[in-house]
């Protein structure tokens, strides 16, 4: 099935980006390396269409796009392409997404995924062959030290400081048109399968169950690590009468929070500070929430993380950490760091899977005492944050650049997926500093958490 592509590939090369009718060319030409029928449409910059009719549309504006794909095949090259405005999706996004995410990577008994092809060393030197006609470089793949080295050198207070600078100091304003007014950049909670609650709603509950989690009451002190905004150590100190203090690294995020606090006149019992959670010492508190920070922390940190949290809390304090989880992979040496999300959204992002985080809090000393798996709730979240995006796409544009809505766009999109066919969960998990003779301080029912 392949040997037309491996004994031919300038032959590929001039009938995929010279000859008319681009469009069934380049169907062609990707079902015989799939081995299966394209579900998508494709149209093509000669205005060329191939496809089923009514599929959702697969646009592929110019031919840079291919030199793209076959440059980095699979996420990254789709992503660049889509960056650049080389590719278009036109028709049901999710769908399409859901199409294009099946072909790279799953596709099943009968027919092999775009990842599977390529992996035949013919077909690789083949692809590779024709991105150097294309007239592109290939860069040799990092051997499996260096991607160790890079992690390695992962995750300093500077590069973290860098790498949080990159996602979260790109305007305010744009992060008010994707969030809505609560400003909470992490998973809501909703009280229905069909997320028939508002956001705003949905988001409020999502910090009432912190809360509450947590045993939050009058006179105690909470540590809020990664506060946003200043959403949780808001309603915190609002509605339980706790004091907060709010660290962030992001200097746009510590401004809106501090102005927040102010107009509900709240300065006295919340403080928000630009600052690194290694350098908190101001122990002890009776409890820390860490929400949707711990996804930054990267599993060459990850004990010194909860080993900190660990010794700022009092005996008897509880942490909830609530925090994306991956799947484990066959072979978690082999684990790449360079996709899409790393190289677009959160640069040094790390995922871990479940298992590994309640290790690494049980390492540390933390009784874990709850896990409450959230998967669903994020997919609900991510969609409502699509929709805001698209439905003020315009004023989306003008706060920030094309190639960055377009970013935020299909990440958030794809996330969505993949929260809903279950490549990716969330969690939150509740651990607590036993006292000193092994007492939790928790209720014999857990369910009412304080
Ligand atoms: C996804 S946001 C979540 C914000 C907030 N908890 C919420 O739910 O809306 C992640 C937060 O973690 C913070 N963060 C990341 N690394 C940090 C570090 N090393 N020290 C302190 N904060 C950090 C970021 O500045 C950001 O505020």
């Amino acid at each position: 099935m392949f040997s037309w592509v491996l004994d031919n590939p300038g032959d590929v090369v001039t009938e995929v980006c010279v000859m008319p009718e681009a469009a069934s060319r380049l169907q062609s030409f990707a079902e015989q390396l799939l081995g299966a029928p394209l579900p998508m449409r494709i149209r093509a910059w000669d205005g060329s269409q191939a496809g089923p009719p009514g599929a959702p549309t697969l646009v592929v504006r110019n031919r840079r796009a291919l030199r793209r794909l076959l440059w980095k095949p699979g996420e990254l090259g789709l992503a660049r392409a889509w960056v650049a405005g080389d590719l278009d999706i036109e028709g049901d996004f999710y769908a399409a997404l859901d199409h294009l995410s099946g072909l790279v990577w799953n596709r099943g008994e009968d027919a092999r995924s775009l990842a599977e092809a390529l992996r035949e060393p013919g077909v690789r030197a083949a692809v590779r062959g024709l991105v150097r006609m294309a007239g592109l470089p290939v860069p040799p793949a990092p051997p499996r030290e260096e991607v160790a080295r890079r992690r390695r050198g992962l995750h300093t207070k500077r590069t973290d400081k860098r790498a949080v600078s990159h996602h979260y100091d790109v305007g305010n304003d744009f992060y008010e048109v994707v969030l809505g007014p609560s400003m909470v950049y992490s998973c809501a909670y909703w009280e229905t399968a069909e997320g028939g609650d508002t956001l705003e709603d949905a988001q409020r509950d999502k910090l009432e169950l912190v809360c509450r989690k947590l045993a939050l009451m009058p006179g105690r002190r909470l540590l809020d690590v990664g506060c946003g905004w200043g959403s949780l150590a808001i309603h915190a100190a609002r509605e339980h009468g706790v004091h907060v203090v709010g660290v962030t690294l992001s200097q746009e995020q510590a401004a809106y929070a501090r102005k927040r606090v102010a107009e509900e006149g709240l300065a006295d019992r919340v403080e928000i500070r630009v600052q690194d959670y290694r350098d908190v010492t101001d122990a002890p508190f009776d409890a820390v929430s860490s929400v949707g920070m711990a996804e930054h922390v990267g599993s060459e940190q990850y004990l010194t993380y909860a080993r900190d949290l660990y010794a700022l809390l009092k005996p008897g304090g509880r942490l909830l950490n609530h925090q994306i989880a991956r799947r484990p992979h066959a072979d978690e040496d082999a684990y790449s760091l360079d996709g899409f999300i790393d190289a677009y959204v959160f640069p040094d992002g790390e995922l871990a899977p479940l298992g590994t985080t309640v290790t690494q809090l049980e390492r540390a000393g933390f009784e874990v005492r709850d896990v409450e798996p959230i998967r669903e709730h994020y997919a609900l979240t991510l969609r409502r944050w699509v929709a805001n995006l698209e439905a003020d796409w315009t004023r989306a544009l003008d706060l920030t650049s094309p190639g960055r809505a377009r970013v935020w766009r299909l990440y958030m999109a794809a996330s969505a997926l993949a929260f809903e066919r279950n490549r990716l969960g969330v969690n939150q998990i509740l651990a607590v500093r036993s006292l000193e003779a092994g007492g939790s301080g928790m209720p014999l029912r857990a369910r009412t958490w304080n």
